[in-house]
């Protein structure tokens, strides 16, 4: 990544990665909501192709929820324009709305209904695959029925049985609003803050069934502060800032080399008194930290002074200081 992406008072630089336009899934361009005095997203130039995991981070009130009820058609922008799935929202809304899942700030459910009855209502409500409400594919009852179990066993939700939604925490209320947004086999999967009340296990499961969907072809657009989330499941990454876009690239270029290595050695002072270092500077977890001396320099010199070399790397960024870099 360039240090003009990393300046947030410039627009980050044309993204890369990806391929062209023609298999991008959302893109924007000059994208703005204004509420009053308020400008709640500033200019946005997204970009996330087909197949891509992208995580829109940012911290609060920085416009991740705004920016996603614009893509779904459930906010106007002042101004810019919005493509998903190739077509423009909000005009073609009703045409791709069909193909897109979406969990957005507390999913809606009748909680007098259990999940499989509120997902039976959605699918009912739902336009057919395609867009067509008047479209005969919207399935047999026998297919419906099917299609309403396989959402609720990848959410894991099977065997909560005739339970009100009421009577669900707030993770098995996220699963529900997760196996609603699944019901139709999406292309796009837009998804807000998705493992919000969930506890770890429940965080790791929804992980492992996104990361499936997506290797079956679904892209997924992440909105979440949580940096540790993004960091696991993301492969893409959008920062935003008080409404602006300050980084937009993929995830190993975000965690881009510091320009320091990092070795592990059988023996710290004798790898210090080879190296010529005044002291030794170790990592919590033992590692010897090396300023300006690359990992085949370093490893050479050291073992050419007796020293065993265990491990040896280019020390990275994490996510998290570079986020914290670009918005504070
Ligand atoms: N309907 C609205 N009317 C007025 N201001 C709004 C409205 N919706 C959002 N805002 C303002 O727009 C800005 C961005 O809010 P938004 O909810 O999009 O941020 P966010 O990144 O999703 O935050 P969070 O992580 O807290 O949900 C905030 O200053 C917010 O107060």
């Amino acid at each position: 990544m360039t240090a003009r992406e990393h300046d947030p008072a410039r627009r980050p630089a044309p993204t890369t990665g990806g391929g062209a336009d023609g298999d991008a899934v959302v893109v924007t361009r000059g994208l703005t909501k204004r509420y009053g005095r308020v400008t709640a997203v500033d200019d946005l130039d997204l970009r996330v192709a087909a197949g891509d995991r992208y995580g829109f981070l940012g911290p609060n009130g920085s416009g991740k929820t705004t920016t996603v009820r614009m893509l779904l058609g459930l906010v106007h922008a002042t101004s810019g324009e919005i493509e998903v799935l190739g077509r423009r929202v909000p005009r073609h809304a009703k045409d791709v709305l069909p193909e897109v899942g979406a969990l957005v700030e507390g999913p809606g459910a009748y909680p007098h209904l259990s999940a499989r009855a509120n997902l039976r209502l959605l699918d009912a409500a739902g336009p057919a695959r395609g867009g067509d409400p008047l479209a005969p594919d919207t399935g047999s009852r026998r297919t419906r029925r099917s299609r309403i179990e396989a959402a609720l066993e990848q959410v894991g939700l099977t065997d909560v049985g005739r339970r009100p939604v009421r009577a669900y925490s707030l993770g098995m209320r996220q699963r529900l609003g997760l196996a609603a947004a699944l019901l139709r086999g999406p292309r796009l999967l837009v998804l807000d803050e998705p493992t919000n009340g969930l506890d770890p296990r429940g965080i790791a499961e929804i992980r492992d069934l996104l990361l499936d969907l997506n290797r079956r072809g679904t892209a997924v657009f992440l909105s979440s502060h949580l940096l540790a989330e993004v960091e696991l499941f993301c492969t893409r990454v959008g920062v935003l800032h008080r409404g602006r876009l300050v980084a937009q690239d993929d995830l190993d270029a975000l965690r881009g080399p510091t320009g320091r290595t990092l070795v592990r050695v059988d023996d710290v002072d004798a790898a210090t008194r080879v190296l010529g270092l005044p002291a030794a500077r170790t990592t919590d977890d033992g590692l010897l930290v090396l300023d300006d001396l690359p990992v085949p320099e370093a490893t050479a010199a050291l073992v050419r002074g007796g020293v065993a070399v265990l491990e040896a790397a280019p020390e990275r960024r994490t996510l998290e200081q570079s986020v914290l870099g670009l918005t504070s």
